[in-house]
């Protein structure tokens, strides 16, 4: 792939000058992307459609951790486990479905969702787009200016985006790193099902590895500090996956921390140690505590920024206190919403900002909800996480809500008590909740827990981000007999119908 070479001498010669005089010329291009993962792909893409010219830089595979180590195979071993469990719920097809999983196909299945590891495929998209890919670790050396390991220099006219995303954090426990544990890196890539898995972490990783590997098989313990699992929704969304946890053979133990990890021989079993004294011997052990970013190794001292830490950016995704405003940080890296589709909603947006900017656009549209900043990932993020039920939720809620100071009022529904839910399964348990702006009467969140909730989620995402007034919101009528229709008895109980 051929580099973008500059048009303008001044430019060159500005360039030439930026590579420190070590005689070769850097390629010049208008937007340098760090990171080739789904929002740095989304940035090229963006500013590429808009007339610029952009290369990604990506020193592992482009596709990004969402590709090979997150998302995608995460959702390929959870799948099956939800299908097979609504299956079982539905008479006249139970019986069929009442056997285990077949471990060894949905591993499979998982490896050819993310392509063996490969990323042919990506890199046929970044070529037929017309971006230009370079391997390797980037990092900044100054303003406009990266340098790729192996020696190359690349210089930005316009903008550099970093979109470098996140990696696991490990606690500071005693003998923890040296016990070598599973991060969400091999809770997702794994060839074979441990025979007992410690999991450490009640979030969304926590829980949808403990959902996936129980079903396949392994004998589960669900490590927990607080006193309830997925802490960032309401309340409920954590108790009825923790009952369905349970009920699938889960150990859950909340309100525990980890003291000491042992394990005397590389791939011998472990030893995990509480507070309270206990001690559980386990084949794996898996941290999910959360996320820390990419930054520490990207030379971001040379533009006057401290290493290490996440980015801050205006809403316009432009980092702060970088003289010159060339410098955008974007998706995980900048801590507003770890999610890959809003990290490239912000993607769609830094793509749009550097592009006017560029044009010279005098004036964007900064207006909350206007093309040029982002809003959604602050005001209406949308989030499913895949367990069995599963629980998905966008925008605020009740607690937050309060804690923001609205003027709010809670409404409840039970999934179960809807005619759609009780053909979906037999039995089927879940909660819906809305929770009312009275000064607006819009929307600020909506959640729902229960099977197949995911694909409910969007109608709740638009109400969100539409505030769309809930007197209109009762002529959006849901077809008979879905589970949607549990947006009527959440109207109907606002209205005091
Ligand atoms: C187990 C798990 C499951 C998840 N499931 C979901 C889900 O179902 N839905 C959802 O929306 N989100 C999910 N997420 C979150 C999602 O994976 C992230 O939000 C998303 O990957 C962020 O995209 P990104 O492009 O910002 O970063 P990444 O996907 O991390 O990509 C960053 C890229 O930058 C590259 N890079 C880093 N440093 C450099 C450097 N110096 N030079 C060159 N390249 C570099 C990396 O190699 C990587 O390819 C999940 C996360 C985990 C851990
Ligand atoms: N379906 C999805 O959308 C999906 C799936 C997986 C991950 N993700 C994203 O990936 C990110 C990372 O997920 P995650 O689950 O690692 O993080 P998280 O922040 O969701 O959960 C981490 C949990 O670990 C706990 N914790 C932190 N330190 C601890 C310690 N020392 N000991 C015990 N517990 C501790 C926290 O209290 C928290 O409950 C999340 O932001 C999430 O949005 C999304």
């Amino acid at each position: 792939m051929s580099a973008n070479r500059p048009t303008e001498a001044t430019e060159e010669s500005a360039a030439r000058a930026a590579s420190g005089g070590d005689g070769a010329a850097p390629d010049t291009y208008d937007v340098i992307v760090l990171g080739g993962g789904p929002v740095g792909e989304n940035v090229a893409d963006r500013v590429h459609a808009a007339g610029l010219s952009a290369v990604v830089v990506e020193h592992e595979l482009v596709g990004g951790e969402c590709s090979y180590w997150a998302c995608m195979p995460s959702k390929a071993l959870l799948r099956p486990v939800t299908a097979r469990s609504e299956a079982r719920r539905v008479p006249g097809l139970s019986d069929a479905v009442a056997g285990p999983l077949d471990a060894p196909a949905v591993l499979a299945h998982r490896d050819a969702t993310v392509s063996y590891w490969k990323d042919d495929g990506q890199v046929r998209w970044l070529d037929s787009v017309g971006l230009d890919l370079v391997r390797g670790r980037a990092r900044l050396a100054g303003p406009r200016r990266v340098t790729v390991e192996g020696g190359r220099t690349l210089v930005a006219r316009h903008a550099v985006a970093v979109c470098t995303g996140s990696r696991p954090v490990l606690p500071n426990v005693p003998g923890l790193a040296a016990a070598k544990p599973w991060t969400s890196r091999e809770a997702t890539s794994a060839k074979a099902v441990p025979g007992r898995l410690v999991i450490v972490g009640g979030g969304v990783v926590g829980v949808e590895m403990a959902t996936a590997w129980r079903a396949l098989g392994a004998s589960v313990t669900l490590l927990v500090r607080g006193d309830g699992l997925l802490p960032r929704m309401e309340p409920f969304a954590g108790h009825l996956v923790a009952e369905s946890l349970a009920e699938a053979g889960v150990f859950l133990r909340t309100g525990v921390e980890v003291s000491e990890v042992r394990r005397e021989a590389p791939g011998g079993p472990v030893t995990v140690l509480l507070d309270t004294g206990d001690e559980i011997v386990a084949d794996e052990l898996l941290i999910a505590t959360g996320r820390a970013p990419r930054t520490e190794d990207l030379g971001l001292e040379t533009v006057g920024l401290t290493p290490g830490g996440w980015l801050e950016v205006d809403d316009t995704l432009r980092v702060d206190g970088v003289p010159g405003g060339w410098l955008y940080g974007v998706g995980d890296v900048n801590h507003r919403a770890l999610l890959t589709h809003q990290g490239k909603y912000q993607a769609r947006v830094a793509g749009a900002v550097i592009a006017a900017r560029a044009r010279g656009v005098p004036l964007l549209e900064t207006d909350r909800w206007g093309a040029h900043v982002a809003t959604a990932d602050r005001h209406a993020v949308p989030q499913v996480v895949f367990s069995d039920p599963e629980a998905a939720a966008v925008g605020l809620s009740a607690a937050e809500a309060e804690r923001a100071g609205y003027r709010i009022r809670v409404i409840d529904h039970d999934l179960g008590a809807v005619a759609g839910a009780s053909l979906y399964a037999d039995g089927y348990r879940g909660r819906a909740r809305m929770v009312v702006d009275l000064d607006r009467e819009v929307l600020l969140g909506v959640t729902f827990v229960g099977p197949g909730v995911g694909e409910l989620l969007h109608s709740a995402t638009v109400a969100v981000a539409g505030e769309v007034p809930i007197e209109r919101l009762w002529h959006a009528v849901p077809a008979y007999p879905t589970i949607s229709e549990v947006w009527l008895r959440l109207l109907e109980a606002f209205r005091g119908d």
